[in-house]
């Protein structure tokens, strides 16, 4: 089966995927798996263990590639990992600026570092830094580089339930500055309805069902729509009745 990639040359692209297919042995993990991606969405993939998320992620990311299909994606892309990381060796602004070139990088990556609220960080060692705080860094590697796709596999899955909805607000500012698309992997419900401008819930190797998420602010934190729409992903997820 053919498959390609494409990095898409055009300004201000999203992703598009077209009948994906990945196999590991006999296992078929991604199955004619189809995903488009508009421009500065955020897109959250919720579903069960297993069942491919990173997978396409890394498809994305460019890490791996497909037995089969398509995969076109913006030619400037950034990931972020559950882990964060950083380089131990490297001082914080370090750990940003490597990879970069030019002579402002050093002053982007300490207006990076202060959007993510970590102005005078700079000089820090990764291993002074809290769970949270990593995971900044991580943010603000990831949009140094004013990527137009940012894919982040739970990146706060290890972070308590406070640094968790801190971390939502940062989000929700990066993105109003970076103008990036966005595609975020978790397993929390509340956390896809808090983010999300659609949410996709995979299974048996596909996109199953796509909801999109069209709330105010204040309905997102409790309203019936808000109810509704988290019994729905539940029963999606094959959880009903568990909450
Ligand atoms: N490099 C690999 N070699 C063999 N099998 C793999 C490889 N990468 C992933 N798999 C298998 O593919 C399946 C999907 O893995 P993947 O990590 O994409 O799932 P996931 O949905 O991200 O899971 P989780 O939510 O637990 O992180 C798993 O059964 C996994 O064992």
């Amino acid at each position: 089966m053919s498959s390609t990639i494409g990095t898409q040359t055009r300004r201000r692209t999203g992703v598009v995927v077209e009948q994906v297919v990945r196999r590991f042995g006999d296992r078929v993990v991604l199955d004619h798996l189809d995903l488009t991606i508009t421009d500065e969405e955020l897109v959250i993939l919720l579903g069960p263990s297993g069942c491919g998320k990173s997978t396409l992620l890394r498809l994305l990311a460019g890490l791996d590639r497909p037995d089969g299909g398509r995969v076109e994606v913006p030619a400037r892309r950034a990931i972020v990992f559950q882990a964060d990381r950083l380089l131990p060796w490297q001082r914080v602004l370090r750990n940003i600026t490597l990879g970069l070139y030019g002579p402002d990088a050093e002053q982007r990556a300490r207006d990076v570092l202060a959007e993510v609220g970590l102005a005078g960080r700079e000089r820090a060692w990764p291993k002074e830094l809290s769970g949270g705080e990593a995971q900044r860094v991580s943010l603000a590697r990831a949009l140094v580089s004013e990527p137009e796709l940012v894919l982040l596999d739970e990146p706060f899955a290890a972070l308590d339930a406070i640094t968790r909805l801190r971390m939502h607000d940062l989000v929700r500012a990066l993105r109003s500055k970076h103008h990036a698309a966005m595609l975020l992997v978790t397993h929390d419900v509340d956390e896809a309805i808090a983010l999300a401008d659609r949410i996709l819930v995979m299974c048996d190797g596909r996109i199953g069902a796509t909801h999109p998420v069209q709330l105010s602010a204040a309905d997102r934190e409790a309203s019936v729509a808000r109810e509704e729409l988290r019994s729905a992903l539940l029963n999606d997820l094959g959880i009903a009745g568990h909450h």
